[in-house]
Parts: C-alpha cells; sequence; structure tokens
C-alpha cells in the first residue's frame, strides 16, 4: 500500500470540500423518536460495537430483543456504518469471537454472526445473477400481474393506508431513514402481497431513505418478500394485525409514530376500523376523516379482531422498557426465510 498520495493533477487544485449549504441542502432534522441516533464514521462504529458488545453486554441478549421496534439497543445497529464501510463485518465477527471466548457464547451471539451470513449470503446472490436482482420477474423468471397503481402507493410511502403497523413503519422510515427489521419484512409483505404493487417501487423507496441502503442487501431482501427470489416456497405472507399483536402488543409503537390516533389504547390500536362509533369518537378519530379506512382489508385479518394480547408476548419478567421483544415462542424471530407455514402470520 502507498505511504502517500500521489500529487493533484496539475491544473485542478485542492479547494475547501464543499458543505451541505453550497448544494442548497439544510441542516437535516433529527427526530427524538429515532432508532438511529448516530453519527456515521469510522470512530461512532467502533463506539457503537464497543457498547453493544463490551460495556452493555447486550450482545448476549440480542436474540431475544432482535424483533423490536423502538429505541436504539434492541438490534445492533451496525447496518448503516456496514453499508458505508466504516466497519467491516470482518472486524465485528472477530469481535464476536473474542466476546465469546472472554465472556459468553450463547445463541444470541451466534445470532449475530448467523445475521452478518445473511448479508453475504446476498452478496452472492447479487454476483451470482448480476442485473437479474433488478429484473420484475426475479430469479425465477415469474410473472406475477403486479400493479402500478400511484395512489396505493403514495398511500404506503407516506403511511396513510389506514394499517396502523404498517403506516408506523413508512412513517418511521420517512422521519428518520431507518427502520426494523421487523417492520421492514412486515410492510415489504404488505406492499407485495396485500396491495399486489410491483415489487420494485417498494425496494427504490427504500433505496431512496435507507440510512444503511445496500444494493444487494436491500433487493435481495425486497426479492424475497415478493416471492420472485430463489427461495422455493410460495405464497408467504404476513398477517399484519397478528404481527403488530405480537410484535407490539400494548400498540406503543404504533401510538409513537400515529400521533393521530394514540388516544386508543392498548393494542385494539390495530384494529381501529372494528371499534365501535363511540369508541372512535372518544378518541377524537373519524375513519376517513382523521385517519384513513384500511386501503385493503386481508381475510385473515378478521381472525385478530378484539384479541386480547397474548399473554405469552407479554415482555420477560424484569424487562419493562417497550423497546423489548415480546418474549418469542419457539419458532418466532426465524423470519420468513425459515418459516414452513406458507401464512408467516
Ligand atoms: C425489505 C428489506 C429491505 C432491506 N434492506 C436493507 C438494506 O438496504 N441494507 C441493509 O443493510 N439491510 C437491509 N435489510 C436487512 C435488515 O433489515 C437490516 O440489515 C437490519 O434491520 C439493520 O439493523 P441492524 O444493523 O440493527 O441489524 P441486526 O439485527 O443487528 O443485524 C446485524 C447485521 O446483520 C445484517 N443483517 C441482518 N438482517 C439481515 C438481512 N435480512 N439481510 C441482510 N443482512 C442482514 C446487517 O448487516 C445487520 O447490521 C432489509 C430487510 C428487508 C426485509
Amino acid at each position: 500500500m502507498a505511504d502517500q498520495l500521489k500529487p493533484l493533477a496539475p491544473g485542478v487544485e485542492d479547494g475547501c470540500i464543499p458543505m451541505p449549504e453550497e448544494f442548497g441542502l439544510k441542516e437535516p432534522l433529527a427526530d427524538p423518536r429515532t432508532a438511529f441516533p448516530c453519527s456515521g464514521g469510522e470512530t461512532q462504529a467502533l463506539m457503537r460495537l464497543q457498547h453493544y458488545f463490551w460495556d452493555t453486554n447486550l450482545v448476549a441478549s440480542y436474540k431475544e430483543t432482535r424483533n423490536g421496534l423502538i429505541g436504539i439497543d434492541y438490534s445492533t445497529k451496525f447496518a448503516p456504518w456496514l453499508a458505508l464501510g466504516c466497519i467491516s463485518p470482518r472486524y465485528i465477527y472477530e469481535q464476536i469471537r473474542k466476546y465469546e471466548k472472554e465472556r459468553t457464547a450463547n445463541q444470541s451471539t451466534y445470532w449475530v454472526i448467523f445475521e452478518l451470513l445473511w448479508r453475504d449470503y446476498f452478496r452472492f446472490v447479487a454476483l451470482k445473477y448480476g442485473t437479474r436482482i433488478f429484473s420484475l420477474k426475479g430469479l425465477q423468471d415469474k410473472e406475477v400481474p403486479w400493479k402500478k397503481d400511484p395512489k396505493l402507493f403514495d398511500a404506503w410511502k407516506e403511511g396513510r393506508t389506514g394499517v396502523p403497523f404498517v403506516d408506523a413503519n413508512m412513517r418511521e422510515l420517512a422521519a428518520t431513514g431507518f427502520m426494523s427489521n421487523r417492520g421492514r419484512q412486515n410492510v415489504a409483505s404488505f406492499l407485495t402481497k396485500d396491495l399486489g404493487l410491483d415489487w420494485r417501487m417498494g425496494a427504490e423507496w427504500f433505496e431512496h431513505l435507507l440510512v444503511d441502503y445496500d444494493v444487494c442487501s436491500n433487493y435481495g431482501n425486497w426479492l424475497y418478500s415478493a416471492g420472485v427470489g430463489n427461495d422455493p416456497r410460495e405464497n408467504r405472507k404476513f398477517n399484519m394485525i397478528k404481527q403488530g399483536l405480537d410484535y407490539d402488543s400494548n400498540g406503543d409503537y404504533v401510538r409513537l409514530w400515529v400521533p393521530e390516533i394514540q388516544c386508543i389504547k392498548g393494542g385494539e390500536i390495530h384494529t381501529l376500523w372494528a371499534l365501535s362509533n363511540a369508541a372512535l369518537s372518544q378518541a377524537g378519530i373519524a375513519l376517513g376523516e382523521t385517519y384513513p379506512l384500511p386501503v385493503v382489508l386481508a381475510r385473515e385479518w378478521s381472525r385478530h379482531i378484539n384479541q386480547k394480547p397474548n399473554k405469552r408476548d407479554h415482555p420477560p419478567r424484569g424487562k419493562k422498557d417497550p423497546s423489548h421483544t415480546p418474549k418469542q415462542h419457539k419458532d418466532r424471530g426465524v423470519d420468513f426465510y425459515f418459516s414452513r407455514n406458507k401464512d408467516v402470520s
């Protein structure tokens, strides 16, 4: 490696690095609700690792918290730094191995490595298939009658679908550039399976906004969600209402991002349209006016109307913070990549 950079070519001046204002850009606003309140650069990335591994031992409970929705510590948040080359996956891997030797090795420490393997996997998929990862028919060359309805797409991207769990996630993305993995899987399934929209519209919207945008991980995951990746199982679809009740049983996440419906208490917030007029008007909600009616109603959602939050999904004892994931049943958290069921719900 060279010790020094070569001098600039003759005639090229070494001016100052231009500031965002010179391009007409304003300082980005920091939303206090963000799950990624960090800044860029290698130093910050290393500090995050130090915090997540060595200072707090959060890495040792990653598997239980990784499906969380609120706050910085439910997952590693390494993705933005990885996407921009501020930290390397090898360094993270070596640090996990060191942690396992010096502190503890458990399912959680393994699971962070496992997630990094997904990242690698999507790189290999992109290498193998090249520009086919952007093709409407995907890797399977599969004909699907995708729609391109701009009204439905706008409702999705602006968080106005009338499905609170979807809207909360889409608003978080627009306001902060970040969305949890649980949220991404759900809104992608909603766009492709419930709305039947061209999956590439969703992928492009993510590309436009994600602070951790990465061409391989983004298009690889979208292909998967759309059912046109190299996954042999068909028609897997998330049930938005069950997911909302499982992972945001009390509705705290929805209330954080969809304030106009925050007067509805508890998990009923996920099925607003099923509430009585009296309950809605008491909460100051006029469906279709102050908050949209659902743009679509999937048949399987009706199973969860009036469902009390599942006892088993209450946060583990001693973990009251809303950012903690509900206790997971055997297969929960083993994303749609592994679920044997068609309706991953
Ligand atoms: C539709 C969709 C689009 C996505 N787009 C992107 C993207 O553009 N860039 C991106 O980095 N991730 C993407 N992901 C994967 C995943 O959601 C994010 O990597 C993760 O939410 C980032 O948060 P984290 O760093 O706290 O992850 P953690 O849960 O802490 O995971 C640790 C690391 O493992 C890797 N990882 C975790 N899950 C995945 C996955 N499913 N696929 C690939 N790598 C994974 C990431 O590098 C992540 O930083 C997407 C997922 C979906 C469903």
